[in-house]
């Protein structure tokens, strides 16, 4: 029994470690496996098929031995009890036999008989499946572990808090944006990626960010959100610090058009367009006729109740984008942030997206990270970025006449023609913006 007690220590204290191992070993599969096949086309595309071959093979022999390390481990606990159990029926069996018939031990053979039948089923069979499974249940025990540590982890910022209800139900009536000495990073190891960032943003003015690639355009998008929490510095949007309200009721307020649009699969056109059933058939209709949308849902069989496949693989990254916007149609948000709006679509797209957001969101503050200098030429100011720091900020006509300006530069490497294009679109808004304010 001691033997038993001290094989089955060491069995689980050594297993729990091997099954460990293989948890952690075993993710990185999955992640690999579900990321390869979103980006299967990027791969063949680049012809580095042979690079994730290998890459999935090593991980896949990490997860192997670690699989085998544990199987191993199971048959030597369970060859072990077998052999106990095996030497411990021997002697009891022969021992009894020899002492009856010696006359030491005073009992009926047929009791004898059915005394050793239950002490070899017992030894043989129940007590090493009980031992067995006690100590798998130990094992398995690891993935409530790993559970509870992601349970641990350290949660966002509370959904909703008392202060939300003093706010405006209209919240942002007047969307200025304020961002003050923003200092931020992705984690307390890592650097910073938005640097003490400062600039104010007017009620309904259009804010374009630019700036080289990593230079921390979306983590400005995503602390508006507070996807990423300050680490110094705040954001005011309407006189309010966006940290002391509760999560729910600034995103909101916000509607973002990411570069990656989602759309919920499982679920109809009409539940992605307004999930909280608050919108009559017609409204819905009438949003997506100012996305220029009606005609591609009219097409579809089901129309409003037609489903949206797996990440909204049924619609173009357009068409998706464009859906995402007349959702902000329907809500009336007053603040619209764009992040690299036209890095998946195609020009005409893009200037239906500008068209849209000009005619049906014309007092709202818009704020667009773009690539493509185009779409934000005509915006009423733009932010260059550089390493998470401010370099430029100020109207498109006023850093194009900086000499030595990044974003003069940046328009410069365009091309003559599409800088001589964005120079005059530039000058055209200056003095359209002159026109209105007469
Ligand atoms: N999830 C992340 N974890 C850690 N660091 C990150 C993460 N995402 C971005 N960074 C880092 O933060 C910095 C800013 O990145 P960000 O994505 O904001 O740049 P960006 O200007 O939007 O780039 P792009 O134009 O390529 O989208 C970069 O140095 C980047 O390496």
């Amino acid at each position: 029994m001691c033997y038993f007690i001290k094989l089955r220590r060491i069995f689980v204290k050594t297993t729990r470690e091997v099954k460990r191992i293989e948890g952690m070993a075993r993710s990185p599969i999955f992640a690999m496996m579900s990321e390869s096949l979103k980006g299967v086309r990027t791969i063949r595309c680049n012809g580095k098929m042979n690079y994730f071959f290998n890459k999935f093979e090593d991980i896949q022999t990490a997860h192997t031995k670690a699989a085998f390390a544990f199987t191993v481990c199971s048959r030597w606990f369970a060859f072990n009890l077998d052999i106990i159990s095996f030497v411990f029926t021997s002697v009891a069996s022969f021992s009894a036999v020899l002492f009856h018939d010696r006359g030491w031990l005073d009992i009926q053979p047929s009791v004898l008989g059915l005394a050793l039948t239950l002490l070899i089923q017992i030894s043989t069979t129940n007590f090493p499946w009980i031992v067995r499974q006690s100590a798998e249940v130990t094992n398995q025990m690891v993935s409530v572990e790993r559970l509870h540590e992601f349970q641990e982890l350290p949660s966002e910022a509370p959904f909703k808090l008392d202060r939300d209800k003093e706010v405006d139900e209209n919240w942002p009536v007047s969307p200025s944006i304020i961002v003050r000495d923003l200092t931020v990073r992705y984690r307390s190891s890592l650097p910073v990626c938005l640097d003490g960032l400062s600039f104010a943003v007017g009620a309904g003015e259009r804010l374009g960010v630019v700036g080289r690639t990593g230079s921390g355009k979306s983590s400005l998008v995503q602390s508006l959100l507070r996807l990423l929490e300050a680490e110094k510095g705040f954001i005011e949007v309407d006189g309010i610090d966006v940290r002391s309200l509760g999560l729910h009721r600034l995103r909101t307020a916000v509607a973002v058009i990411p570069q990656h649009p989602v759309l919920f699969s499982g679920y109809t056109v009409r539940d992605n367009l307004d999930p909280f059933t608050k919108f009559e058939d017609d409204t819905i209709w009438d949003a997506l006729k100012s996305v220029q949308m009606f005609d591609a849902i009219k097409a579809l069989p089901l129309q409003l109740d037609a489903a949206v496949a797996r990440e909204g693989s049924n619609f173009s990254v357009g068409q998706r984008q464009l859906l995402c916007l007349a959702r902000a149609v329907l809500l009336r948000n007053n603040i619209i942030v764009l992040d690299e709006p036209s890095a998946n679509v195609d020009s005409k797209t893009d200037q239906l997206l500008q068209k849209t957001l000009r005619e049906k969101f014309s007092q709202a503050t818009i704020i667009s990270v773009a690539h493509r200098l185009d779409t934000i030429i005509d915006y009423d100011k733009v932010l260059v970025l550089g390493d998470g720091k401010m370099i430029e900020f100020g109207s498109p006509s006023a850093l194009l006449s900086k000499e030595d300006g990044h974003f003069l530069s940046l328009v410069n490497s365009t091309g003559d023609e599409m800088a001589r294009s964005l120079f005059k679109r530039a000058r055209d808004h200056d003095r359209q913006a002159a026109n209105e304010g007469e």
